[in-house]
């Protein structure tokens, strides 16, 4: 019998070819699905080749980023995000500390990102209304370096495109109509962040860590990493961490806590993290990763797809953009007294009963 192929050193998340569902090959493609099912309904973790993402538009993209991070603090600010829920633009480190929804104690996580959203900003209301809140507003481009913008637009098409292939394999996988996913997507608000992982040049302190322990606000992240050290580590269900090595040309994914709800938790949206390089290489230790954030669209209600009803349940339904609001007001520090996301403004998006 065929079995997925392990990534080097963590031997329990699957290397998983995809190449034959999106050539619709219709038996070997039911291989793929039930690969992918295993994966899900375990470890919640993935690594996908045969994405068929060229090659040179990720070389391209990782030249250009890193041209743009090298450039002074004030030029890269120019583009900072601004304050409050909006997540387009440069971050520099100190503003945001992932995990701090689970552990207030933490300090600002040890990087700095950019990150853009959708590229599509229609005229209509679903856009400009004021349920659209943070969701389609224009991306922030940085003057320099010059290619960086047809690169990353280049780039965030091919993860929507990734993205409606695995979402479709998720539908086979979940039995659900194939359509299921993609018109919930079909106006997403993706975010694409550029983290930037500096080298260390002083011994981190308590609380201070890459990207302490967090679950993804997503419906699943398509992620790709460099191989610097300091890297990803993956929970395992039965407890401890797992390294997850880089395989060339892959991308890692993960299901988020949006997957999580929509399948009534068969399929996992596991707790991962950043770890801190091992204080020898820290000074030279400088890491790149591009997750892409899939999201459905701001107004998709989030409930049990029909094939995990079941047993019944276990969440009442709610809107995707109210999962990711509730998410950045802890993440980004923001005083809802002050900065009310906008996602909790109008009652349609807030938690339906
Ligand atoms: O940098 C990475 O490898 C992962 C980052 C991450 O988990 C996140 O930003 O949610
Ligand atoms: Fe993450």
């Amino acid at each position: 019998m065929h079995t997925p192929s392990k990534a080097s050193g963590a031997t329990e998340i699957p290397v998983i070819d995809i190449a034959p569902f999106i050539a619709r090959d219709p038996v070997r493609s039911r291989r793929v699905v039930q690969e992918v099912k295993d994966a899900c309904e375990s470890i919640g973790f993935l690594v996908l080749r045969g994405h068929q993402v060229p090659p040179a538009l990720v070389e391209e993209v990782f030249s250009q980023l890193r041209a743009f991070f090298a450039l002074p603090d004030e030029e890269k600010l120019r583009v900072e995000k601004p304050k409050g829920t909006d997540f387009r633009g440069y971050s520099p480190q100190g503003v945001k500390t992932i995990g701090r929804d689970r552990d207030a104690t933490l300090k600002p996580s040890l990087h700095e990102s950019f990150a853009i959203g959708p590229l599509d900003i229609g005229d209509g209301p679903y856009f400009h209304g004021e349920a659209a809140g943070i969701s389609f507003r224009p991306n922030l481009w940085p003057e320099r370096p010059p290619a960086l913008k047809p690169a990353l637009t280049a780039y965030y098409r091919e993860m929507e495109r990734l993205a409606r292939e695995i979402l479709s394999i998720f539908a086979d996988a979940l039995d659900v109509p194939h359509s299921y996913f993609l018109e919930r997507v079909a106006r997403h608000n993706s975010i694409l962040r550029v983290m930037h992982y500096p080298a260390l040049h002083r011994e981190p302190q308590a609380g201070e860590e890459r990207a302490a322990a967090h679950t993804d606000t997503t419906a699943i992240t398509i992620l790709r990493i460099d191989d610097a050290p300091g890297g990803l580590q993956v929970q395992r269900p039965g407890g401890g961490w797992i390294d997850v090595v880089k395989v060339p040309d892959t991308y890692i994914v993960n299901i988020g806590d949006i997957m999580m709800r929509w399948t009534n938790d068969r399929f996992v949206s596991t707790m991962h993290r950043v770890a801190n390089p091992p204080p020898e290489v820290a000074a030279r230790a400088a890491r790149m990763s591009i997750p892409y954030f899939c999201m459905p669209n701001y107004d998709a209600v989030i409930e049990c797809v029909p094939s995990c009803a079941h047993e019944g349940a276990k969440y009442p339904p709610i809107t995707s953009g109210s999962m990711l609001s509730n998410r950045y007001v802890k993440v980004y520090s923001v005083d809802p007294a002050t900065e009310a996301p906008a996602e909790s403004a109008p009652s349609r998006t807030q938690e339906l009963q």
